[in-house]
């Protein structure tokens, strides 16, 4: 029981649990540290990797939504993996953090997220497969990550994200993001129509060109935007 003797509307206050040195292997064999937390808003098991970085820098900060698909398997449906790569070889250089949140499927979860392919193979596109699985197009709440960000003493960021929406929820949970650094466009063969909707429909600051490439090899040449 807390002092003022009631617990009834007591929200435990987010707090680092505890900080496991690592090696990185596909990032350089860099070192970093893997943080996790009590008091989480929402109680999903959310993970940091954090690396120091120079004194009175605004520290890179991304926050990787979980696409099990694209980050463990490689799948080229989508541009996650790479991104978490670019992600992580930035931090273990520059210093910063990479927020791994479990908001697989944009929040709708693995299974549906799979479902939403068969319709996307079908004919719809992302966002609308979402619609027609009755779940919202975006179900992302930043809350966590917010909470996150305040236990390790990161309430002032550069943001490394094409997505607004991001920094926009960011700001107002009271992160000042000094800056939104473009994360790499990486196109492959069988991802140009996602990347198309999410720019053409959710917003996101990048461009995707109308010849789209043939192979599932990523490819980042004539865009806009900074690669490795
Ligand atoms: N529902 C659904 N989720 C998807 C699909 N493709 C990828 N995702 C999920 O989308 C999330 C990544 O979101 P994106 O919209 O690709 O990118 P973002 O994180 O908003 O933006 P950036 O910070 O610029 O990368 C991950 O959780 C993926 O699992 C899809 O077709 N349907
Ligand atoms: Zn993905």
């Amino acid at each position: 029981m807390n002092a003022g003797g009631n617990t009834t509307n007591h929200r435990a206050r987010t707090a680092v649990r505890a900080r496991v040195p690592v090696t990185l292997q596909r990032a350089g064999h860099r070192s970093a540290d893997l943080v996790t937390f009590t008091g989480l808003p929402d109680h999903e098991e959310h993970l940091a990797v954090v690396v120091p970085g120079p004194a009175g820098e605004v520290p890179l900060v991304r926050l990787h939504s979980e696409c099990l698909t694209g980050d463990v398997f490689g799948s080229a449906r989508c541009d996650c993996g790479p991104q978490l790569q670019e992600a992580l070889q930035r931090i273990t250089r520059e210093g910063g953090a990479v927020l791994y949140l479990r908001q697989e499927g944009r929040g709708i979860g693995l299974y549906n997220k799979l479902d939403a392919y068969v319709l996307q193979d079908r004919g719809s596109d992302t966002f609308e497969a979402n619609r027609l699985l009755g779940r919202g197009e975006d179900e992302r709440d930043y809350s966590a990550a917010a909470e996150m960000l305040r236990a390790l003493g990161m309430t002032r960021i550069r943001l490394l994200t094409n997505n607004p929406e991001k920094a926009a929820q960011l700001a107002r949970l009271g992160i000042e993001v000094t800056a939104m650094v473009p994360t790499g466009v990486y196109l492959t063969g069988e991802n140009g129509r996602y990347l198309d909707a999410k720019a053409r429909h959710g917003g996101h600051t990048l461009f995707v060109p109308d010849a789209l490439p043939t192979t599932s090899e990523p490819r980042t040449d004539d865009l806009e935007v900074s690669v490795l």
